[in-house]
């Protein structure tokens, strides 16, 4: 495929909802749609920016065929206009580097870091007030309809404060702990965070993570309490917490409702006022970080770009440290939070570059960009995104087996961090292996893949990646190393090969009000926890810190908590390398037969107590099917495993385990 430069822009408003636009642009066309669909395909869209009230897009389109588009197709689009014959560059010459702040905003989930954003923008006049009830930040259709944000954004932000123009850049973050990895790879671009507390929740366990995250990185920290309208908001409380917790001195803390807009506008002056402006080094030649990437699929990698020295413009030759790989620009720009192209982009800004990249492996998060000839010391990389959870995926029927893997390749196009080879089995055929960050990581993986290429997959067992020591010289010859990770269960060496298997643990932060102390306890014995420290953060609040074995957590852990804990207590984790367990491998059988994709690896002394797999265990798992086929709303299809028939999402919701209760 060739990227091109598009010469003629027009502007194309949808009318319609959005998702049916998408639809007709990205999934097998359907009735009326068809003909606007090929149409799309054959003069294709370039680019497609959802504009901020909701209802309009636009679109670059090829050549001068706007108006044709208008005239055929008069119910879906109201309006054609030419963008720009030529494209209007900004000069982003004025914003030196002291009238630069570069931040971010960090929180637990739901305390409501995407509704500041979208305060942030609506002041500074990127967008409209009140445009829209749903956040600007928040683009995939699955993070509005779960209420999280999956893929970090960036939004550039004027301000004039005092009588001078500020450049405030601010990087959206999310809150669930699978995705920390984008929350650390966003701090890498920034000098400052505004740490996010709710007032009536006050200090989660997500809140100490990403502080440590912003802490370690050496930024700048603003407490902003949020929330300060609700009934049961108690900003003192939370003002002794997060000087109890983090050394900052209450009166440092912002109280604001970023609901209402009360007191949104200081937020904007302290980053101006406490936020030092990006170190760059002087006189360098152009260096910059690459901190994100998305595709595109007629300009290719769109990488995020922090510069810390230098500049750089169109036409420039770039290479990219890691890989040696050399590009030529095609166009930089900033993004307010849609794009605007620039005749340049100076030391100390963030903004987007083009070069032809051809998928977002080539741009790896954390490179560094120099000039051709022109190399530069590389900046400290970012951690490598380690997947914590794998699991099977099948095509639920062979023949869509090439659909979906186009799919799955534009999915990962955009998501780096899901590790992908193939597989496949005797029961389900041809498929993949996928490594994800997080159960919640997998299953918006498999939303994703549903709404926005309409693939059906079976997912099968989740696992985590375990280890083995291998015992003979043999074996360690054919393997070449001693220790090999195993990412499917149904390859799990044999005891008699092994001299010890390991598998990986984490360390869990648990922060929630003291009445839930003791079910909180027990809950964690029952999954080989180990207590490793335990702190009154205030008089009612408590925090815990555990040594879990991560397969203990990742599949349902966090829903128990939350349900047993009334919603109140909220968890967080990180890497604890791994540890010697006692590890067999554990057959299911399906109606006599064992189901080589339901294999999972269970520790020898306490197998799946309280476990839904136990009580299924042999011929009862049939039962289980049933049921779950009997919940699957609509015609969903089956997939036949000897004589039974399994909705396509059993094999995950067999593993979900339920407390017996
Ligand atoms: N009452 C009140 N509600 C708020 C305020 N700010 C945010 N909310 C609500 O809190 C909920 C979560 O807000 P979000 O902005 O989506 O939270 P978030 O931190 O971005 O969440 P993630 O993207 O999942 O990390 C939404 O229902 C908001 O409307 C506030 O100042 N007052």
């Amino acid at each position: 495929m060739s990227y091109i430069e598009l010469h003629w822009m027009y502007e194309v408003f949808f009318i319609g909802s959005l998702d049916g636009l998408w639809r007709m642009l990205t999934v097998p066309p359907r009735h009326t749609a068809r003909c606007l669909h090929l149409w799309m395909w054959k003069h294709p869209v370039c680019t497609l920016h959802r504009h901020l009230s909701g209802r309009r897009w636009t679109g670059g389109i090829l050549g001068g065929r706007g108006r044709l588009l208008q005239t055929l197709y008069p119910a879906y689009l109201s309006q054609v206009t030419p963008y720009s014959s030529k494209k209007e560059r900004i000069d982003m010459s004025e914003y030196n580097v002291e009238y630069i702040r570069n931040f971010s905003i960090i929180a637990h989930v739901d305390h409501g870091k995407s509704t500041l954003a979208d305060r942030l923008l609506e002041i500074t006049g990127c967008i409209p007030k009140a445009a829209s009830n749903k956040q600007v930040l928040d683009k995939l259709q699955v993070e509005r309809e779960r209420g999280i944000t999956v893929k970090a954004q960036t939004a550039s932000l004027f301000y004039t404060y005092q009588g001078k123009k500020y450049l405030l850049n601010l990087i959206d973050t999310p809150g669930h702990v699978d995705f920390s990895y984008e929350v650390s790879r966003s701090l890498s671009a920034c000098q400052g965070v505004l740490l996010v507390v709710d007032a009536n929740e006050g200090i989660q366990a997500q809140t100490v993570a990403n502080f440590y995250l912003a802490f370690e990185a050496q930024l700048s920290i603003i407490p902003v309490i949020n929330k300060i309208d609700l009934k049961n908001a108690d900003p003192e409380r939370v003002e002794k917490q997060i000087e109890k917790m983090f050394d900052i001195p209450a009166s440092d803390c912002i109280r604001i409702s970023a609901k209402l807009g009360t007191n949104v506008e200081r937020v904007l002056e302290e980053v101006v006022t406490r936020l030092p402006p990006p170190k760059i080094e002087e006189g360098s030649p152009f260096k910059a970080l690459l901190f994100d990437s998305t595709f595109d699929h007629y300009r290719g990698v769109i990488a995020s770009v922090a510069l810390f020295g230098g500049e750089v413009c169109k036409g420039n030759k770039i290479v990219l440290a890691h890989s040696g790989k050399c590009y030529e620009v095609n166009e930089v720009g900033i993004l307010t939070p849609e794009e605007v192209p620039a005749e340049k982009l100076y030391a100390g800004q963030v903004g987007y570059l083009t070069a032809g990249m051809k998928d977002v492996q080539e741009a790896q998060i954390g490179d560094t960009v120099h000039l051709l000839k022109q190399p530069v010391e590389p900046l400290p990389g970012f951690k490598p995104a380690k997947p914590m959870v794998f699991a099977g995926m099948f095509p639920v029927d062979q023949s869509e087996y090439s659909n979906l893997k186009g799919a799955l390749e534009k999915l990962t196009l955009n998501d780096s961090s899901v590790s992908v080879s193939r597989d496949s089995s005797a029961a389900l055929g041809a498929g993949w292996r996928l490594g994800f960050l997080g159960l919640l990581h997998l299953e918006v993986f498999n939303q994703r893949l549903e709404q926005e290429y309409n693939a059906s997959v079976i997912m099968t067992s989740p696992t985590v990646p375990y280890k083995a020591v291998l015992s003979s010289p043999k074996l360690i010859k054919e393997y070449g190393e001693e220790e090999i990770t195993i990412v499917n269960p149904s390859e799990f060496p044999d005891k008699s090969l092994v001299k010890e298997y390991l598998e990986p643990m984490i360390l869990g932060t648990i922060i929630s009000p003291d009445e839930y102390l003791s079910k909180i306890m027990s809950l964690c014995q029952t999954r080989r926890a180990e207590q490793k420290s335990f702190l009154y953060i205030d008089e009612h609040r408590i925090m815990m810190k555990y040594l879990f074995p991560l397969n203990e957590v990742v599949v349902d852990f966090y829903d128990n908590l939350k349900s047993l804990s009334s919603g109140y207590a909220s968890f967080d984790y990180e890497d604890a390398g791994y540890q010697a367990a006692d590890l067999v491998k554990m057959d299911i059988l399906l109606n006599g037969r064992a189901v080589e994709e339901l294999v999972t690896i269970a520790h020898r002394i306490k197998p799946y107590r309280k476990n839904v797999l136990a009580k299924c265990y042999g011929g009862d798992i049939t039962r289980k099917m049933k049921l779950l086929k009997k919940q699957a709303e609509g015609k969903k299809k089956m997939r036949k495993i000897g004589n039974v028939e399994v909705p396509k999402d059993a094999f995950i919701s067999v593993l979900k385990r339920q407390l017996d209760k």
